[in-house]
């Protein structure tokens, strides 16, 4: 009912105009299918020449751009996409996994935390990390690395945080643009806290993503992922396929991108699945890995200890 009727008022704005555009982007997806399936992040082989944006096929080397521009595209309307795409249910995610990770320097301990979120982009998990430290521990020495690929991305946290009067030019908090594939700012074993929400689907080489991971995390240094998954029940699944058939007409009408939305689902459609994400992180050499599957498998916390 809910999604029917959602679908019924989309197609009242606009209609002829919109919905013509919808048929004929989804031909034009389809029709555009690849010749040749792109590797899999399970399956790539170092020096492999093509990857997948999304459902196509492209040469590795225009990953990194195309994703770019995505983000540069949606970054002005980023949270307010995210409200309507998911009604609010990204915020419950995010605050479950804050919650979860429970990260902050105790009261009786003298050694503030290194945070970094990589993809860390509008701010949310790294600002809502150093709220969490604070207001349950009393934590106000810890250190936050927001990094980001996009600068875009990253000009909306900095302005939240101007917005908000808080880790605006906050000398515990640096706002970096790098690759999280590498991190070459980063120093080998000096972070405690790595998160990356959202944001580890879209790398071209996502195993080097968790390598660089492990890298710069301390012994005993965690890994917390919070990314889309597979839902494991086929009626919930079915739904969330309809539902995510609206996303690139939501997207075109509120954004005016259809294309960056039709990217979205099909990246999600493309993500491994929670076992296979866990032994990717295992592949890293992290340990104690595991996950916890939120909203029927929507999306899934993934964590990994480097020991
Ligand atoms: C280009 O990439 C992106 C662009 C962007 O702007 C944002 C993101 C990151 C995206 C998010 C943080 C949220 C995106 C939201 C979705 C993909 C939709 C998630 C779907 C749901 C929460 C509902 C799924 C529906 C079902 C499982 C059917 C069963 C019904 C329910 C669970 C009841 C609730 C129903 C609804 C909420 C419809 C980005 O990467
Ligand atoms: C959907 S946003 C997630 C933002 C934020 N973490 C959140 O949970 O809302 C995905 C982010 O990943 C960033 N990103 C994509 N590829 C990246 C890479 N290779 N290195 C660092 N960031 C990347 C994008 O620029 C974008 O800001």
């Amino acid at each position: 009912m809910l999604i029917s009727s959602l679908v019924a008022r989309s197609s009242l704005v606009n209609a002829p105009l919109r919905l013509s555009r919808f048929f004929t982007q989804a031909r034009r997806v389809y029709k555009e299918e690849e010749p040749t399936a792109p590797p899999s992040p399970t399956t790539e082989q170092p020096g492999q020449k093509y990857t997948h944006f999304g459902s196509k096929t492209v040469l590795k080397s225009t990953k990194q751009k195309l994703v770019g521009d995505v983000f540069s595209s949606v970054a002005n309307r980023y949270d307010l996409m995210n409200d309507v795409m998911s009604l609010g249910i990204h915020r419950l995610w995010k605050e479950h996994f804050i919650n979860k990770l429970d990260a902050g320097k105790r009261p009786n301990s003298t050694t503030p935390l290194n945070f970094i979120d990589v993809a860390g982009g509008s701010g949310d998990i790294a600002f809502g990390l150093l709220d969490h430290a604070e207001s349950k521990f009393g934590d106000n020495e810890s250190t936050m690395d927001i990094v980001d690929i996009n600068a875009d991305m990253l000009k909306e946290g900095e302005k939240r945080a101007m917005e908000q009067g808080k880790y605006f030019k906050d000398p515990r908090v640096r706002f970096l643009v790098s690759n999280g594939e590498v991190l070459e700012e980063i120093e080998s074993d000096s972070k405690d806290i790595y998160t990356v929400s959202f944001g580890i689907r879209n790398f071209t080489d996502i195993q080097k993503g968790l390598n660089t991971a492990y890298r710069v995390l301390k012994p005993g240094g965690m890994f917390y992922c919070l990314e889309f998954s597979k839902i494991e029940n086929p009626l919930m699944d079915l739904a969330y396929q309809q539902w995510a058939k609206v996303l690139p007409v939501m997207g075109s009408m509120i954004a005016n991108d259809y294309d960056s939305y039709q990217y979205l689902v099909e990246s999600i459609e493309r993500f491994p699945d929670q076992e296979t994400f866990k032994s990717m992180i295992e592949k890293a050499g992290f340990k104690s890995a595991g996950y916890e599957s939120l909203t029927f498998g929507v999306c899934a916390i993934h964590w990994g200890i480097k020991v």
